[in-house]
C-alpha cells in the first residue's frame, strides 16, 4: 500500500510504517502526478483536495491532520466513495493557549491588573471556541457566545447565545468559525467594512479561525482610520501570499501557528492514524503520548511572595509568547512577493517545538485557593 503524505505531518514513519510505504511530498505543491499511484493520501491545510488532484488516481482514503476542512471537497470524496477523516479538536487546546497569551499581553499593555475585567465575545463556539469559553469563565472573564448555527439547533435547551452585533460590543472579540461560503450563516468576509466600522480603539479583535472570515482589505482600510481597534491576526487571506501592509498595521501578527503546539500536531497525526486503521480494519496500536518527549522545562516554582496575575502571565509566556512569532513574521515581510510567501511557509515548516501548559508542573508555595484555581483553569498541572 502506498501512502502519499505532506512532509510536514510529524511522526509519519512512527505511525504509518506498519501500514504501508510512505512517500513524502511538499503539501503546498502536491500534484495529480504525485498521488496517481497512491492508495492513501494524508494532507495538512495547504493542499486543496478534490477532483483536480484525485481524478484517475487509486486513492481510497484521505486524511487531513487538521481541524479545518475548507481545503477538502468533502462532497466530491463522498460521491466517489473515498473515505475521509479530519482531526477535529486536535489542536484546540493550542489555539486556546495562543488566545490566553494574547489576552494576557493585551491586559498588560492596557494597564489592567486583572485581565478578567475584560468582556470577551467568542464567535464560533465549537471545539476551540467552546474550550476557550470554559477556560475564560473559570478565570472570571465575562464571556458572550455567538454561534447562530448552534443557537438554531439547540434552542432554549442550549447555552445563551448572542447576535454577532452584540458580540462585537465586547472589549475583546475572538473569531473561531470555520470558513464557509454557503448555507444560512456563511462566514466568508463575515467581518466586512460595515461590521469593522462598529469596532473602536478600546477593543481588540483576534482571528485564529480562517483568514477569509475578515475582509482583509477592509480591515487594512479600517486600521488607517481614527479610533481603530487593536488587532491580532494568526490567519490571513491568500496565505502564504499575505498582505505585508496589513502585517505592518496590526498589533500582533503570527503565521498561522496558533494550533502549532507539539501536542496538537502529534494529536492530529494520531487521529488520522486511528481513522485510517479503522477504515482498513487494522488494530490501533500507537498512541500520541508515547512520542511526546520530555519538555525542556518541566517545573516552575513561585514562592509565597508571588502576585497571582503576574505569576500566571509569567507561566503562560514561558510556554508560549506570541511576540516571538510576531517579530519573525515582520522580518519575513521584507523582499519580493515570492520571497515573502516562501518565508511565510518556512516559518511554519521550521516552527520550533512549543509545548502546552500541561507539560509544565507548577509549584505554588503558600498560594491560596484562588491562585491554584487560576493556574488549573489555564491548564497547568500543579505540583503539590
Ligand atoms: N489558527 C490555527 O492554527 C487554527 C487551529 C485550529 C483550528 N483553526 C480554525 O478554527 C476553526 C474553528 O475550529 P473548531 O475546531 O472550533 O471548529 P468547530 O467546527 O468545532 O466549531 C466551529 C463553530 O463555528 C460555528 N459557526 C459556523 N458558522 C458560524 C457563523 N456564521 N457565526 C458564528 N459561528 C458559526 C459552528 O456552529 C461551530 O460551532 C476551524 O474551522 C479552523 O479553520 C485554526
Ligand atoms: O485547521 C487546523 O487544524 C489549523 O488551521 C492547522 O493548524 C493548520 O495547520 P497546517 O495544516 O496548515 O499546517
Amino acid at each position: 500500500m502506498l501512502i502519499v503524505a505532506d512532509e510536514n505531518i510529524p511522526l509519519l514513519e512512527s505511525f504509518f510504517t506498519d501500514i504501508g510505504e510512505i512517500r513524502r511530498v511538499a503539501g503546498r505543491h502536491m500534484t495529480a502526478d504525485d498521488v496517481r499511484d497512491a492508495d492513501v493520501l494524508l494532507v495538512r491545510s495547504v493542499t486543496p483536495v478534490g477532483p483536480e488532484l484525485l481524478e484517475g488516481s487509486r486513492v481510497r482514503f484521505v486524511g487531513t491532520a487538521t481541524i479545518g476542512t475548507d481545503h477538502v471537497d468533502v462532497g466530491w470524496l463522498k460521491e466517489q466513495g473515498i473515505g475521509f477523516s479530519a482531526a477535529p479538536g486536535c489542536n484546540a487546546n493550542s489555539v486556546v493557549e495562543y488566545v490566553l497569551s494574547v489576552l494576557s499581553l493585551h491586559a498588560e499593555r492596557c494597564g489592567l491588573a486583572d485581565g478578567n475585567e475584560l468582556s470577551v465575545g467568542i464567535v464560533g463556539v465549537g471545539n476551540v471556541g467552546g474550550c476557550l469559553a470554559g477556560r475564560l469563565q473559570r478565570l472570571g472573564f465575562k464571556v458572550r457566545l455567538c454561534d447562530p448555527p448552534r443557537a438554531e439547533a439547540e434552542g432554549p435547551e442550549g447555552p445563551e447565545f448572542t447576535s454577532l452585533e452584540e458580540a462585537l460590543k465586547c472589549d475583546v472579540i475572538s473569531l473561531h468559525t470555520p470558513l464557509t461560503r454557503e448555507g444560512s450563516h456563511p462566514t466568508y468576509h463575515m467581518l466586512d467594512e460595515s461590521r469593522l466600522s462598529l469596532l473602536g480603539s478600546n477593543q481588540l479583535l483576534i482571528n485564529s479561525g480562517r483568514g477569509e472570515v475578515i475582509d482583509n482589505q477592509a480591515l487594512k482600510a479600517r486600521l488607517s482610520q481614527a479610533n481603530a481597534p487593536s488587532v491580532a491576526l494568526d490567519v490571513w487571506e491568500n496565505e502564504p501570499g499575505i498582505d505585508p501592509e496589513l502585517v505592518g498595521s496590526v498589533w500582533l501578527a503570527t503565521p498561522h501557528i496558533a494550533g502549532y503546539s507539539l501536542e496538537g500536531k502529534v494529536r492530529g497525526t494520531e487521529m488520522i492514524y486511528q481513522a485510517l486503521s479503522h477504515y482498513l480494519g487494522l488494530p490501533v496500536r500507537k498512541k500520541a503520548g508515547q512520542y511526546l518527549p520530555e519538555p525542556p522545562l518541566s517545573k516552575l516554582t513561585f514562592t509565597a511572595t508571588a502576585d497571582e496575575q503576574k505569576a500566571l502571565r509569567t507561566a503562560l509566556r514561558v510556554c508560549y509568547d506570541p511576540r516571538t512569532d510576531d517579530v519573525k513574521l515582520r522580518l519575513a515581510m521584507r523582499g519580493s512577493a515570492d520571497e515573502r510567501a516562501e518565508a511565510f511557509d518556512a516559518l511554519r515548516r521550521d516552527y520550533p517545538v512549543r509545548r502546552e501548559c500541561s507539560s509544565l508542573k507548577v509549584q505554588l508555595k503558600g498560594a491560596g485557593r484562588s491562585m491554584q484555581d487560576s493556574f488549573k483553569a489555564v491548564g497547568f498541572k500543579l505540583k503539590i
